[in-house]
């Protein structure tokens, strides 16, 4: 007896709440990149650490140059210098002035920094110009972080911005997780390496590729074994020789109902491993379960290209959003205008290839290619999927529908 086909929704619940976010731990900041990071960071140093110059020039005090103008300059002896992280202990007399550089501690007793612009750059003697503001070109300890401030919280996914500044006060590490390493696996006799000859009866392996790139771009560490056949002696080999070093395994191939369907063949017999049909279209074949001793998760993805990058899309990316601690772990939808229409099957869930854009009457999604599951052209041209709910049996040009924006983060 087979069951019914599983809702898509019904799948990626069973998926998600079986999965839980991988241990975290102190992570060195060039692995967290589009990580979320599982503590408040607390500066423990305030940014600048001291009152620092904004430009190059003399510290002075303000009140000794207060009538500089051209026509009446100030000169003032200069009694010492001070550069960036070669800054002696000065402390500025009255009636003085001290060479600054950018970024150097202001000496006390000097409450203005004057650039080199508005003087004659003497060395043992400065002619001054202008007068400067109290406190003016002097950054003050604490202005831009102070200690205590809460620098970044709790679930921040890390960008550039984040690691700048954790790194700004003195993080070595950083709580988050390793990223999920997800091992690939193509399954299939017809398969070729790309850059080998092709038989006659045979194809470029794009599928492992495709993954492998896909779990990539979703933030995981990726192994590409490439191409096992449809042997269930080498399939399992391949694949026990790769539980060692994953915490998620991605197949493709061999889950229909072919004479040949290795993957299916080798792991149903186990019974951690779920087969059935799924109500969407590409993408109705499907496998999902656990394996070896530490059960990881397995994906066994249907062979077509589309269905397979469908496939992903809906199923993988969400557990492996779940693994990294990312929510929401399914993409959001957005909604755009249709401009052509779309027929689909009642009872299925349509996702079809589409081109998202904006134009003056908001966004808008046109369909690329047809149905078909091994049309890899179109794939590569769309940037979207259109989501065509199980009930309908088509959607007119100029309603407004559900898209999955595939190229956006979130
Ligand atoms: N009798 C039935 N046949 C099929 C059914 C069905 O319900 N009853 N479902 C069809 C659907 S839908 C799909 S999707 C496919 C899924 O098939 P498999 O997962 O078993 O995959 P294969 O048979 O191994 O391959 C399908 C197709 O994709 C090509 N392929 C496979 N791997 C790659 C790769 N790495 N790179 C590029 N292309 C690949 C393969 O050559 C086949 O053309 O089953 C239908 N059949
Ligand atoms: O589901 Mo298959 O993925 O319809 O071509």
């Amino acid at each position: 007896m087979t069951e019914g086909p599983l809702s898509v929704d019904t799948l990626v619940e069973r998926i998600v709440s079986s999965l839980a976010p991988l241990r975290d731990f102190p992570m060195p900041l060039t692995e967290v990149l589009g990580m979320p990071v599982a503590e408040d960071v607390v500066a423990e140093v305030s940014l600048p650490p001291f009152d620092n110059s904004a430009m190059d020039g003399y510290a002075v005090r303000a009140a000794d140059v207060a009538s500089a103008s051209p026509e009446a300059p100030v000169h003032l002896p200069v009694v010492g210098e001070i550069s960036a992280g070669r800054a002696a202990h000065l402390a500025l007399s009255p009636g003085t002035a001290v060479k600054i550089m950018t970024g150097a501690p202001v000496p006390a007793g000097a409450d203005a920094v004057v650039p080199y612009e508005w003087t004659d750059r003497g060395v043992a003697r400065v002619r001054i110009e202008r007068a400067a503001d109290l406190g003016a070109n002097i950054r003050r300890a604490g202005e831009a972080v102070r200690s205590g401030d809460l620098v970044v919280e709790h679930g921040t996914v890390l960008g550039p911005r984040h690691l700048g500044l954790l790194a700004s006060v003195g993080r070595a590490t950083v709580r988050s997780r390793p990223r999920p390493r997800v091992v690939v696996i193509s399954t299939g006799s017809e398969l070729r390496d790309p850059g080998t000859p092709l038989g006659h009866d045979s194809i470029y392996d794009g599928n492992s590729y495709l993954l492998a790139a896909a779990a990539r771009q979703a933030g995981a560490t990726v192994y590409r074994v490439g191409i096992v056949p449809d042997d269930v002696r080498s399939f399992t080999e391949a694949l026990s020789d790769q539980l060692v070093r994953a915490d998620l395994v991605i197949t493709s191939g061999g889950v229909s109902e072919g004479d040949y369907d290795v993957v299916k063949e080798a792991l149903r017999g186990l019974g951690t491993v779920w087969f059935g049909q799924v109500a969407m279209q590409p993408g109705k074949p499907q496998g999902f379960g656990v394996v070896g001793e530490d059960e990881v998760p397995i994906f066994c993805l249907p062979g077509n290209p589309v269905s397979a990058y469908v496939s992903f899309e809906t199923f993988v990316l969400p557990a492996l959003r779940t693994l990294m601690g990312r929510t929401p772990a399914s993409r959001p939808p957005r909604r755009a205008r249709l401009t052509d229409p779309i027929t689909s099957t009642v009872g299925r869930r349509q996702m079809v290839r589409a081109r998202y854009g904006t134009d003056r009457g908001g966004a808008f999604v046109t369909p690329v290619g047809g149905h078909g599951s091994h049309m890899i052209g179109d794939l590569a041209s769309a940037n979207a999927l259109v989501v065509v709910d199980e009930e309908s049996s088509g959607v007119s040009a100029g309603d407004m529908v559900q898209v999955l924006c595939l190229d956006e983060d979130f």
